[in-house]
C-alpha cells in the first residue's frame, strides 16, 4: 500500500482503481522493492537492450535486480546475458537463472527444450506465462524487478500492465519520426492504466564515428526529446548505436558493457524514481 500514497484513487486506505484490482499476488517468497517497466509502441526499437544496459548500471550501483522477460514469442534476454536453461523448479516454484555479473533472469528461452524452438501461442496463453513469470519465480529480495514488456500495446501489454504492480514505466524510442507517433500510444495506453511515466529514452539516436568529434545522425535528429517536452514528460538521454554493444551482445556478454551515456542516464532515472513516484 506504500506505494499506492498519492494515487488519486487511494481514499480511506482502499484502492478505488479497477486496474489494480487486476494485480496479482506474486510469489510469497518475494519481496521487491520497485517493479519497473520497460516499454515500447513498437518492436525493434531496442526495448530488451535498454532493460539489459539498465540492469547492468543499476548492478554496477549495487542494487539488487532482475529481469522479468516479458517477450515470450521473441525472447532474447537471456541470450543477451549468454545464459541458459533450463530454470529448475524447486519446491515453491521457479528459479530465476542468474547471470554472470549476479542479475535475477526469468525468460521463456530458459524454459524451452531447445532455444530456437519457436512459442506459437494464442495471445491468452501468452498474457498466462506473463502471469506465472510473476507468481511462480522465485525472484527472493530484489530491489529493482524490471520487465522486459512485449512489443506494441496490444492484449499481452495490456494483461502485462494489468496483474504487474508496476511502480512506473521507461518508454523507448528510436529516431524515426513513425516511432513517435506510435511511442505515443504507448503512454496513452500507460496514462489510461494509471501507471506513472518514468520518462522517454531515444536508443539508437546516432553514431559516433573513431576519429570524429561530432555524432553522426543515421536516422536525423531524434524527436523523442521534443515529445517528452510535449507531453510534460522527462527526457532521460540519448543511446548511440555501437559495435561494441553488438558484439557483446552476440556473444552473450552484454554485462560487461559500459557507456558514460547510460551512467547519467541511470543517476537521472534513479533521481527521477525516488522524486516523482516514491
Ligand atoms: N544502442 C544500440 N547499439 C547497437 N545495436 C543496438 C542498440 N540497441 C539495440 N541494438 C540492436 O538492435 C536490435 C533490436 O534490439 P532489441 O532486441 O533490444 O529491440 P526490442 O525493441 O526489444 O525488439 P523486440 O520488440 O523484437 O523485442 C538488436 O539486434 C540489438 O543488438
Amino acid at each position: 500500500m506504500e506505494k499506492c500514497q498519492g494515487c488519486e484513487y487511494f481514499k480511506d486506505g482502499e484502492c478505488g482503481s479497477s486496474s489494480c484490482t487486476f494485480i496479482e499476488k506474486g510469489n510469497e517468497a518475494n519481496k521487491i522493492k520497485y517493479v519497473i517497466g520497460i516499454m515500447s509502441g513498437k518492436g525493434g526499437v531496442g526495448k530488451s537492450s535498454v532493460t539489459a544496459m539498465m540492469a547492468n548500471v543499476l548492478k554496477n550501483n549495487n542494487y539488487k535486480v532482475g529481469i522479468l522477460d516479458g517477450d515470450i514469442t521473441g525472447p532474447s534476454i537471456a541470450k543477451m546475458f549468454g545464459v541458459r536453461g533450463p530454470a529448475r523448479n524447486v519446491e515453491g516454484g521457479i528459479q530465476p537463472v542468474i547471470t554472470e555479473n549476479g542479475i535475477s533472469i526469468m525468460s521463456m528461452n530458459l524454459l524451452l527444450p531447445n532455444e530456437t524452438d519457436p512459442v506459437i501461442w494464442r495471445g491468452p496463453i501468452v498474457s498466462g506465462v506473463i502471469k506465472q513469470f510473476w507468481n511462480d519465480v522465485i525472484w527472493g529480495e530484489l530491489d529493482y524487478l524490471l520487465v522486459d514488456f512485449p512489443p506494441g500495446t496490444g492484449d499481452v501489454a495490456l494483461t502485462a500492465m494489468q496483474s504487474l504492480p508496476l511502480n512506473g514505466v521507461v518508454m523507448v524510442a528510436s529516431p524515426q519520426n513513425l516511432v513517435h507517433m506510435i511511442v505515443k500510444k504507448g503512454i496513452k495506453m500507460a496514462e489510461g492504466m494509471k501507471i506513472p511515466i518514468i520518462g522517454l529514452i531515444e536508443n539508437m539516436s546516432y553514431v559516433q564515428p573513431p576519429g570524429l568529434d561530432k555524432p553522426y545522425y543515421l536516422f536525423g535528429e531524434g524527436k523523442t526529446e521534443e515529445v517528452a517536452n510535449e507531453l510534460g514528460l522527462n527526457f532521460l538521454g540519448r543511446i548511440p548505436i555501437e559495435r561494441e554493444f553488438v558484439d557483446l551482445m552476440d556473444s552473450g556478454e552484454i554485462y560487461k558493457y559500459k557507456h558514460s551515456a547510460f551512467e547519467k542516464l541511470i543517476e537521472h532515472l534513479l533521481d527521477i524514481i525516488k522524486v516523482s513516484i516514491y
